[in-house]
């Protein structure tokens, strides 16, 4: 477990991956290589988007952030501390919703907390103030069967952001939503994000999104996965996703990133090809 020293958390960086490669062993007894020899560092307070071909290595990226998986080779830091196992100030959004469906929306948001240690008046005041902050006070007796997609991705925001997370990683978070909630939650990201001071690692396969949220944008090579190529967005904040997306800096970034992560989609696209035929 990593404990956070407060002094030191503007002098290291949030996270460092360090020449981080990751084999698996697959069932037929070969290894894969997911990750090679990774390079990455992300400030504290930083947002940055990760973009790459379908199946390059992204997602193992993030579990080795997590502590879920160690790295084969090289070394991975949350603020200066070597990762060993899952970490108290690591938060998680993944595509799938991580509710639980038997509980209700506060009881949802109250369970970190009070798995922490948190007394439950405590614990259930900050979950009301999470909730509201997502706009959701009034469903708070609800289930999240009874809640539409858009309004449980908002469950799993306050889930995450009541744990007052360090770090926060994110995985494709909002992919199975429509498009125009989709939008609609990347503000409320950005809006509950900017109060926090805490860093965003965020894979998307949707270059707009990347470009939207982040302050920096990393494109990742075809499998096994390295950084190719990190664009930095110098588009203002406050920021709003429809807004932003019609500046003309906006559309500049867009084609200068897609000419590096086009390249990487091809050749993915051509090693498929080559296996079918
Ligand atoms: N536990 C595992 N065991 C064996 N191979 C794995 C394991 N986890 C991931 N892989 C392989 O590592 C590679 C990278 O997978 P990963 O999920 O990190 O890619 P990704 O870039 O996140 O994919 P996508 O964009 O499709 O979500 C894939 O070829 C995958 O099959």
């Amino acid at each position: 477990m990593v404990h956070v020293d407060p002094h030191k958390a503007g002098a290291v960086p949030a996270i460092e991956l360090t020449g981080a490669t990751k084999r698996f062993r697959t069932p037929s007894g070969a290894l894969h290589t997911a990750v090679r020899e990774l390079d990455l560092t992300v400030a504290p307070g930083e947002f940055v988007a990760v973009v790459g071909p379908t199946g390059c290595g992204k997602s193992t990226t993030l579990t080795l952030v997590s502590g879920l998986e160690e790295p084969t080779e090289g070394e991975v830091r949350v603020y200066g501390e070597p990762v060993s196992g899952i970490n108290e100030h690591v938060g998680f959004v993944f595509q799938q919703d991580a509710v639980f469906p038997w509980r209700t929306v506060l009881s949802n948001v109250m369970a970190g907390p009070r798995f922490r240690g948190v007394p439950a008046d405590r614990a259930r005041e900050k979950a009301r103030d999470w909730l509201s902050r997502v706009g959701l006070s009034a469903f708070e007796d609800r289930y999240p069967h009874q809640l539409s997609g858009g309004m449980r991705k908002r469950v799993a925001l306050a889930q995450t952001f009541v744990n007052d997370p360090r770090i926060l990683l994110m995985d494709e978070p909002f992919s199975a939503l429509d498009v125009q909630t989709r939008a609609l939650m990347s503000d409320q990201l950005l809006e509950l994000w900017a109060g926090t001071g805490s860093s965003v690692v965020f894979v998307t396969h949707d270059l707009d999104e990347a470009i939207a949220l982040a302050d920096r944008v990393v494109v990742m090579t075809a499998g096994p996965a390295t950084v190719k190529e990190v664009f930095t967005v110098d588009l203002p904040r406050p920021r709003t996703v429809e807004a932003v997306r019609l500046e003309p800096r906006f559309v500049e970034l867009y084609r200068e990133i897609w000419a590096s992560l086009g390249e990487e989609v091809r050749i993915t696209r051509e090693r498929g090809a080559g296996r079918a035929a």
